[in-house]
């Protein structure tokens, strides 16, 4: 089993809407990376569409299905009636729900799964009827009684939240610990029949011992530190250093 790498493209997003212009262009960029092997395109459009824009959304639509068939395009956001209406439009093969407040900066923290449970089950309930997978953002040390909460709204997948890990850089003994609790939420998911996809801060750095503790994930999505190392090796070496990094063979 591979780790598929998903690219978000929020960062080049926020890059370009420095100026009145359009570029750095997303749709080039994607194709590139998804040349260069990515499985997909990740997107978070937040409600004052300051990194990736609501008219962004078709136009990756389109670059997939036109030139990249076999790849996925996944939306991530807060279930707001807004980001529920985008997805209907713009049919994402997988929807990741993130418990975001509009005001925060970026996302900091997954579910808590008793609590939304009844809002989860109906928002995941709509969006499979239209066709997507869904995936809900978790704490990195859910529990089992969360997990099945979670389970229980019909979802898919988690997302390992796993910007602790990524926060741990320099410090090799605090992450082998934070890996050691990803992995066993990790493995409590998977006894209950949910996929595991992770993201936030993963860097070629990092990779290898979460994929080392965690063989079994489905997919990761980066964007921040590959748009950071897309700038000095270029979009498609960095993909491909972002695919070794996850095990996958180039
Ligand atoms: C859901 C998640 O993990 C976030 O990492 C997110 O997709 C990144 O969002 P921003 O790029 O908007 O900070
Ligand atoms: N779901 C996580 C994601 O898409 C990207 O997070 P980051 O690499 O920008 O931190």
């Amino acid at each position: 089993m591979t780790v598929a790498l998903s690219v978000n493209v929020n960062a080049i997003a926020m890059l370009r809407n420095r100026r009145d212009l359009p570029w750095p262009d997303l749709r080039e960029l994607g194709r590139i990376a998804l040349q260069a092997g990515a499985a997909g395109l990740t997107v978070h459009p937040r409600p004052d569409q300051r990194h990736v824009r609501f008219c962004d959304l078709p136009v990756l639509r389109a670059l997939i299905d036109d030139e990249f068939p076999q790849a996925e395009f996944n939306v991530e956001g807060y279930p707001s009636d807004d980001f529920i209406e985008l997805c209907r439009v713009n049919q994402p093969e997988q929807v990741t729900l993130v418990p975001d407040d509009p005001r925060q900066a970026t996302s900091d923290h997954g579910w808590d799964f008793i609590t939304h449970r009844a809002l989860l089950k109906d928002v995941v309930g709509r969006l499979k009827a239209g066709g997507a997978r869904v995936s809900l953002f978790a704490e990195g040390d859910a529990s089992l009684e969360a997990l099945e909460a979670a389970r229980e709204t019909g979802a898919d997948r988690i997302e390992l939240y796993t910007g602790p890990y990524g926060g741990c850089y320099g410090d090799a003994e605090k992450a082998r610990r934070i890996a050691e609790d990803l992995g066993q939420t990790a493995e409590r998911a998977r006894s209950l029949g949910l996929g595991v996809n992770a993201g936030h801060d993963l860097t070629v750095e990092n990779l290898p011992m979460l994929v080392g503790r965690i063989p079994f994930i489905a997919e990761v999505s980066i964007g921040h530190a590959l748009t950071a190392d897309a700038l000095v090796h270029g979009m498609a070496e960095t993909v491909r250093r972002f695919r070794k990094a996850c095990g996958q063979p180039l």
